[in-house]
This record gives C-alpha cells, structure tokens and sequence, in this order.
C-alpha cells in the first residue's frame, strides 16, 4: 500500500519541501501537486512487476534447455541485434530493461528492488525536469548503478538499443502508437514488452477515425469494445513487428479500468511472419442487433505434403441482410483474432503472484483480474452483454446463472471475460443466443414490441431450438464457486488517469472526461455483478448460505492509502 511518511530516525534525509510516497519496497520524494506519481497505476505496477519475474524465471529455464541460444542465432542470422551488437542470453546474468517513459521512476525502481534476475533498468524520459526529479529518487532509494537515469525520446532510445533489451516497457499518457515501430526491434529474442494505452475513447470507437489513423484498424462502439480495444493494439503491434520479420505472441492482455495494457513476446521468424494475415480479422457488426462475426485477413491453405499457400480471406462472412433483423452490417477491423492470453503463462503466475501476497499493493486486484483471465475461454474471441441484449427485446434479464445453464444445457461452452462484468463469452453461434431469449421471453412474456422494432423481428421467428434453462454445475465460475471476488470495487471516485504535467486542450480534457466517465459506468457494473451475485447465493442457499459464502470472500480493502 502506497503511504505518505514523514522522515524516520535513521532513514534517509527528506529535502525541505518533499513528502515520502512509498509503493512496494520504493520510496519516492513528491512535492505538493506533483502528478508523477497516480496511486491508480499500482495495478498496473505489480501485475508488470509480476509478469516481469515470471518472464524471467521462464527465460532461465530457455537458457539452461538451449532454447534461448539456439533462437537468438535464428534471430541474429536475420539481423536482429547485429547493428547493436547484441550478445546471446547467458545463465544467471540477469535481465536488462527499458522503462521508455519512466517519468518518477517509481516502476523502474520497483523492477531493481523487488524484481531477483534484474541486471540494469534504464530509465528513460523525455523531460529533463522530470529526470531531474527520477535521479533524486534513485539516490533516494539506495539502488547503486542498477537503475540508469537517461533522457531522451523513447523512440531514439530503442531504436539505437535494437535488440539489446530483454523487456521493454511502455506506459505513456494516452496512446503508445507512436513508440509501436521502434519497441518491436529494441526487445531481443524472445524478450518481453509491456505496453499501456490510455486513450479508451479513441479505442473504444468514439472517434474511430483518429483509431484507424493512429492504429490502422476501425473500432466498433460496442459492448465488447474494452477487448476489441487489446485487440486492435495487438493487431497493431503484430504489423509493426511483421515489417522485420518478427511477430509477436501474447501471453496476458488485460482491459483494467481506464486503461489497457499487453504482454507480449516478440520472435523473429520469415516463415511464421507469412501467417500475420491469418491471425487478425475483421468483425461485421449488425446494426439492428447484437449480433457480430468474424472474418479473417488471409488463409493459410495446406496442399498436400508440407505444401502451404496463403490467399486472401474469402467473404463477406455474412449475408447483405443480418438474418435477425435484416438491418445491414458495420466492419470493423482488422483486430488481433488469435487468443489474448497463454494459459499456462496464466495458471503460472497466478499461483506466483498467490505467493507473493504480502509484497503486491494492489494484490486483491491483480489477484481477481488473473482468476477472472484464467476462466475466459481463450479461443472464443470478443463477448456480448446479456443486459444490452434484454435492451434489445425490451425484456428483463435472466440472472447470467440461468442463462449460462441454456447455453451448456445445448452443449455449448460459456465463460465470462475479465474485460466486463455482464460479457458473456461462448462458441454458441447467433442463431442459437437468440433461440435462447426467444424462449426466455416465452417463458416471460413481455409488452407487444413496437411494429419494425428490432425486438418484433427477433420474436416473431419460433425458436428452432427448445432452451433448457435448468441449473448446470459450470455456469457458474469457480471463482464465483469459492467466494473470489472478481471485480472489486475502486477504491475512490475518478480512479483514473491523471492529467498530463501541463495544461490540457479542451479535447483532452473531453477525452479524459469520457474515460472516467466509462470507468464509472464499469465500476457501476461491477457493483451490478456483486448484487446479482449475492442475489444468487440468496436464491440458491438461502439467506445463511449466503452470508457464509459473503463471509468468506476476501476483503475488500481499498489498495491505497
Ligand atoms: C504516464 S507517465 C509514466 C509513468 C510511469 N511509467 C510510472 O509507472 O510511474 C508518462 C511519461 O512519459 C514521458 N514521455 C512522453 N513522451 C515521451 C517520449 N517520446 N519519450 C520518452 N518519454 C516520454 C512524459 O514526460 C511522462 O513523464
């Protein structure tokens, strides 16, 4: 938990004029309206820190296998790190890491002083005066050389450093489109990047012309836009990375309040390179309904023996008319298609960050993100909202429970998403979703829908299939099971980003408006999620069940002070 402290006998000198911040086992020196520091990112610090030491744990083991060795020569051989002269990874030596915009320098601190197999963080800013402010920290924490101060656009640095940083971190104000072309060269084989992006309105689709500019993919202002928006950020990340013969594998993307952040590693390979096509995707929304598909980029076409060929995706995935509503269609796209996460890498650090309880801040929180993530089904992409679709029929909504239970009872499979309380996740095709709420509503009849209306389309077709709506084992989660919190509450009002450290535009301030203004609507959602849950427990086990099941959730404590 971060905390305000006043000098200590013994501790070291606080300069007139500062007050003592402290996050982790980092210790920074803030003055009165210094914005470098957001209490709000220490989820965002711990979860990195976390991913950062499992990803060197990992990497230990590639190195002892050869693994490393034998993938850094690949690389070599098609220039990566040449210019740089970069060394092949040895045993024991430790990790070097760039935190590109590392303004304070809390994170970079944390990396050195919590992080075991952390050589050198070079930490880098653009802004002379907040480097300034970094090195006083550095000092001020005690880390020797491990922690190397730079100033410099982040870009410059890494492209200078091309293959010479095992983890590069990003974690701008805003968007890091920017700083996408020159991170993909500067993370050496198998290296990790960590990138944030805070421009939620622009990813999210209220400005989709500034997304297509700044990523080269057209958002969908949808109920699933928070995975649409990693989804387009790592479709971005995987055609810089492709201009180098390089491509990128994700191993966690999360959508966490008023922001985004990736995990990816980076490999160099000419022939994986030729499959980029086939792993992005566009997706036609109906514009009458919920109702969304999926259309790759490219194919990959096996032709006997080892033969591959790759062709352009065939389509339109849908027909002129959506076969709901026979409204037309929206095309948004290309985004990341692929999974979000590697499970093992998840199950992995899961049970890491389980162990390191007592040392993560903001441990409730990363711990409920990672359980939620372990659920998802990774390979069913993007979700819908169960709410907005009961909008749609003008119907009150099933508890998510029972309508879980119709779509395992038709032998689907259905999963939550950290990305949202209400998303449903499942490989369900539309037609069988919509079967399901036209029996709902059968079941619960609603007022006559208005004539041409989307709700009089949808229920005027008979359900082909006769939904089930009796109690299955797996819909509900298992942490839901076990008690797990799995959206706590924020621990205070506008828990968001904050400003940049000069005056805003009026748009920027706009945009920063719109996302605490989604943040909100998310936390009122998780609070939505929370009564439905004790709702359920009530339902389900009465009234005692239900108090034990409340008491034995963790508590939820604010993180910060
Ligand atoms: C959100 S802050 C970084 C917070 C920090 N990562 C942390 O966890 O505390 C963004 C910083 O990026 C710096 N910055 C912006 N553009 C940059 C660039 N092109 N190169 C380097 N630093 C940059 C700003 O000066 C600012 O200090």
């Amino acid at each position: 938990m971060a905390t305000d402290a006043a000098a200590q006998p013994g501790a070291k000198t606080v300069p007139e004029g500062f007050t003592e911040r402290t996050e982790g086992k980092a210790t920074i020196l803030q003055r009165a309206n210094d914005v470098f520091f957001n209490p709000a990112q220490v989820v965002n610090r711990d979860m990195s820190l976390s991913v950062l030491k499992y990803f060197i744990a990992q990497r230990e083991k590639e190195i002892e296998s050869g693994a490393a060795k034998k993938a850094f020569q690949k690389a070599a051989n098609q220039g990566v790190g040449k210019a740089a002269g970069a060394k092949a990874p040895v045993a024991g030596e430790g990790v070097r890491v760039l935190e590109g915009l590392a303004a304070s320098g809390l994170r970079a601190i944390r990396y050195a002083k919590e992080v075991e197999g952390v050589r050198e963080v070079v930490a880098n800013d653009l802004d002379p005066s907040v480097v300034e402010s970094m090195k006083r920290n550095i000092e001020h924490n005690d880390i020797g050389h491990k922690v190397t101060p730079s100033v410099g656009d982040a870009r410059l640095v890494m492209l200078q450093n091309s293959g010479l940083f095992d983890a590069v971190d990003l974690d701008p104000y805003g968007s890091p489109s920017i700083l996408l072309d020159s991170a993909v060269q500067a993370v050496s084989e198998g290296g990790l990047l960590l990138v944030t992006a805070t421009d939620m309105a622009v990813l999210c689709g209220n400005n989709g012309e500034a997304c297509y500019a700044k990523y080269a993919s057209y958002p969908l202002h949808k109920p699933y836009c928070h995975e649409m928006a990693l989804r387009i950020l790592l479709a971005s990340l995987e055609q810089h990375a492709a201009r180098y013969k390089r491509y990128i594998v994700p191993i966690l993307s999360l959508s966490i309040d008023f922001y985004i952040r990736v995990f990816v590693r980076v490999y160099t390979s000419a022939a994986e390179v030729k499959n980029c096509a086939t792993r992005l995707g566009y997706v036609w929304q109906s514009t009458g309904c919920d109702s969304y598909y999926w259309q790759r980029v490219g194919r990959r076409l096996l032709k006997g023996g080892n033969s591959v060929k790759y062709a352009p995706g065939v389509g339109p995935a849908v027909p002129q008319q959506c076969a709901e509503t026979g409204s037309g269609f929206q095309l948004g796209g290309p985004f990341w298609a692929e999974p979000l996460h590697d499970p093992q890498w998840v199950a992995g650090l899961l049970a890491q960050v389980k162990r390191d309880k007592a040392i993560l801040p903001g441990y409730n929180k990363v711990h409920s993100i990672l359980t939620n993530v372990s659920e998802e089904l990774n390979d069913v992409p993007l979700y819908f909202n169960l709410h907005d679709m009961c909008k749609t029929l003008r119907t009150s909504a099933p508890r998510s429970e029972v309508f879980r239970s119709a779509l395992i009872n038709a032998g689907y499979r259905v999963s939550g998403t950290h990305a949202n309380p209400l998303g449903v996740k499942t490989d369900a095709p539309w037609d069988v979703i919509w079967d399901i709420m036209r029996c709902w509503v059968k079941e619960h009849p609603v007022k006559p829908p208005q004539p041409g209306s989307a709700a009089e389309k949808i229920l005027s077709k008979e359900p082909e299939l006769k939904a089930d709506f009796s109690r299955a084992q797996a819909a509900v989660s298992k942490a839901k099971q076990k008690g797990v919190t799995r959206f706590p509450q924020n621990p205070e009002a506008n828990w968001g980003p904050k400003p940049r450290h000069k005056r805003q535009a009026p748009q920027q301030q706009q945009q920063q408006q719109q996302q605490q203004a989604t943040a909100a609507q998310e936390d009122g959602a998780a609070a939505e999620e929370q009564q439905e849950q004790q709702q359920e427990q009530a339902a389900n086990g009465g009234a005692a069940a239900a108090a034990a099941e409340t008491m034995e959730e963790e508590p939820q404590q604010p993180q910060q002070a």
